[in-house]
């Protein structure tokens, strides 16, 4: 086993050790400040990969490992253990990832007496562990986040967003100006709502098209805020929390005058460089959107939100997180719709929109933006689109869309999605 190999798996435990950690971190904090920076960028890619993996399979890791061990081990002989199984359970040569995660144990400063466990638990899973994974359930969420879902949508449908979940996603794409070329060239598939949708994808800064600038990364449910929104050429759009500007760039392709606003400094920095990756172009404000003044066509607000709708893309959030947060990002995503329907012009129409599974973040934000809003309707007309099943209508006329959805295709992110008309 190259050297290469173990310094790929130790960077997988590194971010693993940090998510499931004492103090649990999320791995885009953990990426952004640095923690992989020291290796080379495919190892960075696979450590990536790996732990990814491994937070989707976590609990039939454990189920698996629980049989050979009489109590857990320390928090990183666990995780080799774990990312080890996921190797071993997904194909991975029983040799090769044995030998690399004995290695890995026996480099470390304090706990190289434990590689003869490390090895001992490793083949004994090798032998066992491929033939039991397929048996096993697909893993649940954690109860803090379980216990609501199944209250709002029902425990079959907890039970279908899980396998979602697990299945993880495809890379969807969002043409600049052709998806059908931008289909052929990647040899993605033209999804019905326009996005391009590649199942094994490499690294996306080598595909084609990525250096021009033709399309950029964005889920399927992604991209339907600016669908709905449908911008004209021309028009003076507002789109609130901008970054990192999938959406703006949506907004400038379709030719509207767009306003982006964000207030972190580092991800406005993503908007500029994505725009001008694709040579679209957009004003931009770095500030709090509450402190946005002026009158717009229309406004796109993406608001702040829990992520729940991205856990098959990113599953270290279950764990990272335990809610304690949400009740000051529900509280912070009234103040954005109150402030935005002031920016409003008469006959203008905002689309309000989170990536969550949570209805307090969603359904309910809008009928209670409904009743404080005399001049408020919601327009669900606009939601009758291709590849949109009319049973994701909710009630009071906003979308509801669930990683469970479009299971035949390869699923979407969950999201939320109103489109607010202001009377004239
Ligand atoms: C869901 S992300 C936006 C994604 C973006 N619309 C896109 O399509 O690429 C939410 C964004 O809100 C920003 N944000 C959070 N609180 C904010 C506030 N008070 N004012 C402006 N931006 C805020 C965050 O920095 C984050 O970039």
């Amino acid at each position: 086993m190259s050297q290469t190999g173990v310094q790929a798996r130790r960077g997988a435990v590194s971010l693993l050790d940090q998510i499931l950690g004492d103090e649990p971190r999320l791995m885009s904090e953990l990426l952004a400040g640095g923690v992989l920076e020291k290796l080379p960028p495919d190892d960075r890619a696979r450590a990536q990969r790996l732990a990814t993996e491994t937070l989707r399979g976590l609990e039939r890791a454990d189920r698996l490992l629980q049989k050979h061990l009489k109590k857990y081990p320390p928090l990183t002989i666990h995780n080799v253990l774990r990312v080890g199984t996921i190797e071993l359970c997904q194909g991975g040569a029983a040799h090769g990832v044995v030998n690399a995660m004995v290695n890995l144990v026996a480099q470390h400063p304090r706990l190289s007496h434990l590689k003869g466990l490390t090895n001992a638990v490793l083949r004994k899973i090798a032998a066992e562990g491929p033939d039991a994974w397929d048996a096993l359930r697909a893993p649940r969420l954690p109860k803090w986040l379980r216990g609501p879902l199944i209250e709002a949508w029902g425990a079959d449908a907890m039970a279908a967003m899980e396998i979602a979940h697990f299945k993880g996603a495809p890379l969807d794409l969002t043409a600049k100006t052709d998806p059908q070329a931008v289909a052929e060239a990647t040899g993605g598939t033209l999804l019905p709502t326009g996005t391009v949708r590649i199942t094994n994808p490499g690294q996306v800064s080598t595909m084609p098209g990525y250096e021009a600038g033709d399309w950029w990364v964005q889920d399927a449910a992604a991209a339907l805020p600016v669908r709905i929104l449908d911008p004209k050429p021309g028009e003076a759009i507002l789109d609130l929390c901008a970054a990192p500007g999938g959406k703006t760039m949506q907004l400038a392709a379709a030719g509207a005058d767009v306003t982006a606003v964000d207030d972190s400094i580092p991800r406005m920095v993503r908007v500029k460089e994505n725009l001008s990756r694709t040579g679209l172009a957009a004003k931009t404000l770095t500030k709090d959107a509450r402190a946005v003044k002026g009158s717009f066509d229309a406004i796109l607000l993406d608001a702040p939100c829990s992520a729940t709708g991205t856990i098959r893309r990113h599953p270290d959030l279950p764990y990272a997180k335990d809610g304690s947060e949400f009740g000051a990002l529900i509280e912070l995503q009234t103040e954005l719709i109150d402030h935005a329907w002031t920016l409003l012009k008469p006959g203008g129409r905002m689309v309000f929109c989170t990536c969550s599974l949570l209805p307090d973040e969603g359904e309910v934000q809008v009928d209670e933006a409904l009743e404080k809003h005399q001049d408020m309707q919601v327009d669900s007309s606009v939601l009758s689109l291709p590849g949109i099943d009319s049973s994701w209508i909710t009630t009071e006329g906003g979308l509801r869309l669930r990683p469970d959805y479009w299971s035949d295709f390869g699923g979407m992110d969950g999201f939320y999605i109103a489109c607010l008309r202001k009377a004239g």
